[in-house]
């Protein structure tokens, strides 16, 4: 053992260089060379732009459908990906006058401890994290669901890594684990798209709302510019945010009274009330098969008039459940977070379309 104890002056520290423990480093490409490599089409760019108003109207009440976030927990797999997105597809152009569907892209993967960190990071599945191929693997496919006509939607974990995926985005999370963090506030005061910021793991509101409040105001941050310079970063704050009620350790948070309970705090604040509900997580207890019901009692309060809510969160992939990451996987099963199979997705969203009217 040689550890520093914390107490010893830096005269007395063994003599490291900075980078010791840094293993290797390898340049990337830049969010700007991959959006050459990968452009986004001038009639893509104005669907993602119509989408981007469209979440807005929801999210303001202007649009009184129901905002639903949905898709597979993460995308590990293409061809699971373009299939299970062609029958969202599909389904959003059945539902669209009562529904807006928004399909999740999660290529960042937050963990609590360890564990594979989405796409983007190692697309290989195998801990190679050959991250050149990840990004431009994972901007690629987001390009192909965008061709399909859906908008789409990805948490952003590493700030670094946003501008590579931000103008294909119609909205984004700032996930339990990183809402407290200034440096995503400071992120989502630079993006021209909504953003949900969701509540602590511990199910505190208040790191999320002080995140609306720091991220509605213009920064001056330390960022990467789209050459991949570091460079000093000014933003004009973002309008576009609004909270998202996952649960936390003490349990669920979904119901009437948390409902109201967040509202309140919002109001309070001179917050903009608008809430979306994560069915997941937190609020199934990580159990897929429990968010129907989260969705139903979240409907019951809409339809009783409550109209803070504005949208929910599901994880739902082309089959139920979840599986260990191994070298053989079974196509279309989360190897992250347990998933409603495609057939429940598609139930439930028809049954919610139907309660709407
Ligand atoms: O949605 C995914 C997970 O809930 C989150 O990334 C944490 O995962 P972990 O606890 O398995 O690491
Ligand atoms: C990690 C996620 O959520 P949360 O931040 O609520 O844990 C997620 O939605 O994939």
């Amino acid at each position: 053992m040689n550890a520093v104890p914390c107490c010893t002056s830096v005269a007395e520290r063994p003599a490291q260089t900075p980078t010791a423990r840094r293993r290797s480093s390898a340049p990337l490409p830049s969010p700007g060379q991959l959006r050459q490599r990968l452009p986004l089409s001038a009639h893509l760019t104005h669907q993602v732009e119509t989408s981007r108003q469209a979440v807005r109207a929801v999210l303001d009440g202007a649009d009184e459908r129901l905002l639903v976030i949905v898709g597979p927990c993460s995308l590990h797999c293409p061809d699971a990906t373009l299939d299970y997105a062609a029958r969202l597809a599909e389904l959003s152009v059945e539902l669209g006058d009562r529904l807006l569907l928004v399909m999740r892209a999660y290529v960042e993967k937050p963990r609590t401890t360890i564990g594979w960190k989405g796409l983007a990071y190692d697309p290989q599945l195998d801990g190679s994290g050959d991250m050149a191929a990840g990004l431009a693997l994972s901007r690629r496919l987001m390009l192909d669901l965008l061709d399909l006509g859906l908008p789409i939607a990805t948490e952003l974990l590493q700030p670094l890594a946003a501008d590579y995926f931000e103008d294909l985005l119609s909205w984004a999370a700032i996930g339990a684990r990183t809402s407290e963090s200034q440096i995503h506030r400071e992120l989502v005061s630079g993006l021209d798209l909504p953003v949900g910021f969701k509540n602590g793991t511990d199910g505190g509101l208040a790191i999320a709302c002080d995140a609306m409040r720091s991220a509605a105001h213009p920064h001056r941050h330390l960022g990467m510019d789209a050459e991949g310079q570091t460079a000093l970063l000014q933003t004009h704050g973002n309008p576009d945010t609004h909270l998202v009620l996952r649960g936390g350790h003490q349990g669920p948070n979904y119901e009437v009274e948390h409902v109201a309970q967040a509202r309140e705090t919002l109001e309070r604040q001179g917050i903009a009330a608008r809430i979306l509900v994560d069915c997941s997580h937190a609020n199934s207890g990580k159990d897929p098969f429990r968010q129907p019901a989260v969705l139903d009692r979240v409907l019951d309060q809409r339809l009783a008039g409550e109209r803070a809510l504005r949208g929910v969160m599901l994880e739902s992939n082309l089959f139920d459940g979840n599986q260990p990451l191994a070298a053989r996987l079974d196509y279309g099963v989360s190897i992250t977070d347990g998933c409603l199979g495609w057939e429940g997705t598609a139930h439930l969203l028809r049954r919610t379309a139907a309660r709407l009217g």
